[in-house]
């Protein structure tokens, strides 16, 4: 079932270059919460972007610069408190106009400003969008937003995401999962990614997935930070959104258990699954 999905992203061609395989924006980070943006775009690039860049408030470019080599940046205007400021949002739809795929959400923190600025670029941004995170938690109880916009969007809730999505408490959302991921694809038109273990993906024509892959050692920070920079990749790449968060779900939980065969699923950290993805291409037969 699976490779059906994996078929569909393409072999890399000789005459090719980093503009073929998709820019990829990534709003993330913020005061103590570097890490997140780290590793999102860390992924994404590990997964086959041709260029990321990820945007976070000005104050922490200069860190975010420093942390990359390969990943570029985009310093974002903020407020004295270093939360992003609505200026940011024009300098996101800007930039946003050049890339195939946004990422919104991971270690954005969950100030006012900030949700604010999350709500727009849900409503405004036109480029295929993974909402994540903090980005769902902007935006709780808010499912309508969604049948709203026009572009492609997936939303990665991990179970407490998800609650408070839906005004309902963990417990109820671990009961139903599929009922309900599948319920807000159809009626919002958006993919619904609802992590945890076996990884639920739904889509608004009702296909559903139910992942198999990855262990408990993948329930450590940051984990669900990379899958979001996979999917992007994936949508970045070319392929359908639902095949791209698929895959995405597929080959990250590949990653985490090679990442566990070597440090054990005690001692692996998010990090290890971004190093365990070329192995995991070749596993899947991709390279
Ligand atoms: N290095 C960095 O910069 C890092 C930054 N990060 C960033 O931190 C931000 C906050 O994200 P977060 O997930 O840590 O907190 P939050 O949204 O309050 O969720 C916790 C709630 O959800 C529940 N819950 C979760 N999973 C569940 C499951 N499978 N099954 C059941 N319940 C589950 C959990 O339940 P409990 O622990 O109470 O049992 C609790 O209620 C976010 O922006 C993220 O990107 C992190 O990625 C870490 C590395
Ligand atoms: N027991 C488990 N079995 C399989 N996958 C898991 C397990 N625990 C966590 N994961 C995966 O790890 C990731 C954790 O994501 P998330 O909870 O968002 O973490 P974070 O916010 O720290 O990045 C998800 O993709 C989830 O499916």
């Amino acid at each position: 079932m699976v490779t059906s999905h994996i078929e569909k992203i393409s072999v890399r061609q000789d005459e090719s270059h980093k503009g073929d395989y998709g820019k990829v924006l990534v709003v993330a980070g913020s005061i103590g919460m570097t890490g997140a943006a780290y590793l999102a775009s860390q992924a994404a690039l590990r997964a086959g972007s041709g260029l990321v860049t990820n945007a976070v408030p000005c104050s922490l470019n200069p860190i975010m610069a420093i942390k990359f080599i390969e990943v570029m940046t985009l310093a974002l205007s903020e407020n004295k408190n270093g939360t992003l400021n609505k200026k940011s949002v024009k300098e996101i739809l800007e930039f946003s106009k050049k890339c195939d795929v946004s990422i919104v959400g991971p270690g954005m923190g969950r100030a006012k400003e900030t949700r604010a600025v999350i709500i727009d670029l849900i409503r405004y941004l036109s480029t295929p969008l993974v909402l994540d995170a903090d980005g769902l938690n902007a935006i709780e109880g808010k499912l309508s937003l969604f049948k709203k916009r026009k572009y492609k969007t997936v939303i990665t809730p991990h179970p407490g995401e998800m609650a408070r999505l839906i005004k309902k408490d963990v417990t109820f959302v671990q009961e139903h999962r599929t009922e309900i991921a599948k319920e807000i694809a159809e009626t919002t038109g958006i993919v619904v990614c609802l992590k945890g273990h076996k990884t639920v993906v739904a889509s608004p024509d009702g296909e559903l997935y139910v992942n198999d892959t990855g262990n408990s050692g993948m329930a450590t920070g940051g984990t669900g930070d990379v899958l979001a920079g996979i999917i992007a990749s994936f949508i970045g790449q070319g392929i359908d959104i639902y095949s791209a968060v698929v895959v995405g779900v597929y080959l990250h939980g590949i990653s985490g258990d090679i990442a566990a065969e070597k440090h054990g699923p005690f001692s692996m950290i998010a990090g290890d699954v971004i190093q365990a993805l070329p192995d995991a291409f070749k596993k899947a037969g991709l390279y």
